[in-house]
């Protein structure tokens, strides 16, 4: 992305960028001691442009291996049609049959969690989403299923229509936007039957929701909770994240979208009880230095990797470990 591209952002939406702790938008808090979460304050780390991958997250001062760099809490998380019934509606937190509080069709973990997403479930339950659910459950697609929240969050007042506009688009081809094009009819036609008002769903146009989707395409991440307590060290918590059973849910961040990519990463992001994402150094890391993580399973070949990297997100890795052919 180049500078003329930067400057598109809002001066408010860049000092949100380069201030997360003080940006209610970025949903970001810090701890600076090791992995226990109890200090807060600016996280170690600024977001800028490099020469050739767009933004990125830069370290502002020597990290030490395993620190926490920051917790991130989502823009928007969304549970997997298979996980609904077994995790927390708004949270993803796994579900205990004794702390279940059930609303209307739906379970969370806390009245909290109940409460706070009361906006949004107010306004999806005034429509009928068996037919929008069935397309997404055909095409084994999640991610229209977090554009029917961001909406319904929307509509609620809860968040504001251009929130995910700072993040990087995928490309987009032809073919992939008639399909997506689909989903927006019937996401249309479910508010539309259910007799929204016309300025409620005004920015629900064709282009906002392909923007949308090109937007979850490259920033969405897969949640996969490894469970345990913040006390566990590192090493624990990567074991526990390869033998993980399955994603719950898939959700958009703020923060996390600058890290980019590498086969070799010096940073991890991951899930301990919720949605809620804490982001780690996974070696010591310099003052200046860029914070990456990986996006992908590090273990494939080089071949594998270049293919998801390409197919999947759109880039030609330009790591260190792929312009040595590993
Ligand atoms: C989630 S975004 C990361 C932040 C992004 N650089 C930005 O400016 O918003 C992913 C995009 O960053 C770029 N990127 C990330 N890692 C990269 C890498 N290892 N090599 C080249 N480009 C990369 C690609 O354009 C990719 O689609």
């Amino acid at each position: 992305m180049s500078r003329l591209a930067l400057t598109r952002y809002s001066r408010c939406y860049l000092s949100r960028l380069l201030n997360p702790v003080t940006s209610p938008l970025f949903y970001s808090s810090a701890a600076t001691n090791r992995d226990d979460g109890s200090q807060t304050g600016p996280p170690p780390i600024r977001v800028g442009l490099t020469e050739s991958a767009g933004r990125a997250v830069f370290a502002t001062r020597r990290i030490s291996a395993g620190d926490l760099i920051h917790t991130a809490k989502p823009v928007v998380a969304c549970p997997s049609l298979v996980s609904f019934d077994s995790v927390c509606y708004l949270c993803l937190k796994k579900l205990m049959g004794s702390e279940k509080v059930q609303d209307r069709g739906v379970s969370y973990c806390s009245q909290e969690c109940q409460e706070n997403a009361k906006g949004f479930y107010d306004v999806e339950t005034r429509a009928d989403w068996s037919s929008f659910v069935d397309y997404c459950r055909t095409h084994n697609f999640k991610y229209p299923l977090m554009v029917k929240r961001l909406c319904c969050m929307i509509i609620s007042g809860d968040l504001p229509a251009d929130c995910l506009d700072i993040l990087q688009p995928a490309a987009l081809s032809s073919a992939m936007i008639s399909k997506i094009e689909d989903g927006y009819g019937l996401l249309w036609n479910a508010f539309r039957k259910a007799n929204f008002k016309d300025e409620d769903v005004a920015f629900l146009t064709k282009q906002w929701y392909t923007a949308i989707l090109a937007r979850i395409r490259i920033n969405a991440f897969r949640i996969d909770l490894v469970g345990g307590s913040c006390g566990e060290d590192l090493l624990s918590l990567a074991a526990a994240s390869v033998e993980c059973e399955g994603a719950v849910g898939h959700a958009v961040y703020m923060l996390p979208s600058f890290y980019n990519h590498d086969c070799d990463p010096n940073a991890h992001i991951m899930w301990l009880q919720n949605a809620d994402a804490r982001l780690t150094t996974l070696r010591d890391v310099e003052e200046g230095e860029e914070l990456r993580i990986c996006y992908i399973d590090a273990s494939m070949g080089y071949e594998a990797r270049q293919t998801i990297l390409s197919q999947g997100f759109g880039f030609l890795c330009n790591c260190l470990r792929c312009k040595s052919g590993d």
